[in-house]
């Protein structure tokens, strides 16, 4: 199987069911590389310590902005977002972002445990399963 880089984030009221979930999960995401925003990062690594995760900076700090950098420089295959829908959150702007630009670049993204589920049992995740890549044309207004 090849090394899948992940992203991983949780709105507070989600961040003990990820990490429930990726307890569920544990032999089908150890080996992989993950980053995650950093309450996040850090209570999946105390939970989960065989895990090797890179924690950035708090989602209402950048975070998700950076999560989203690294999803535009092709860095990401795969984002595990559990969100709150019950909880308006300060950075609303950031979170928009950061799950546009995983829509743009066509990269996998489970916001809740159902597609988290079909994400990691899909043969897709794998067998080295490679998105297509965006067709940045067909998005250029301009060349409407
Ligand atoms: O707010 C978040 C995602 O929008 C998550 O950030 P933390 O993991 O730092 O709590």
């Amino acid at each position: 199987m090849d090394c899948k880089r992940i992203a991983l984030v949780a709105h507070d009221a989600r961040k003990r069911d990820l990490i429930a979930w990726i307890g569920a999960n544990i032999a089908a995401l150890d080996g992989h590389l993950f980053w995650a925003t950093g309450t996040t990062g850090r209570l999946v690594r105390e939970a989960h310590p065989s895990l090797d995760v890179t924690s950035l900076k708090s989602g209402p700090l950048g975070g998700d902005q950076q999560i989203g950098a690294m999803i535009a420089e092709g860095r990401i295959d795969l984002l595990v977002f559990f969100v709150d829908p019950m909880t308006a959150q300060p950075h609303d702007v950031d979170v928009k972002a950061l799950t546009r630009l995983a829509t743009l670049y066509n990269i996998p993204m489970a916001c809740n445990e159902a597609t988290a589920d079909m994400v990691v049992s899909s043969p897709l995740f794998s067998d080295g399963y490679c998105p297509r890549p965006v067709d940045f044309a067909a998005h250029d207004s301009r060349s409407v």
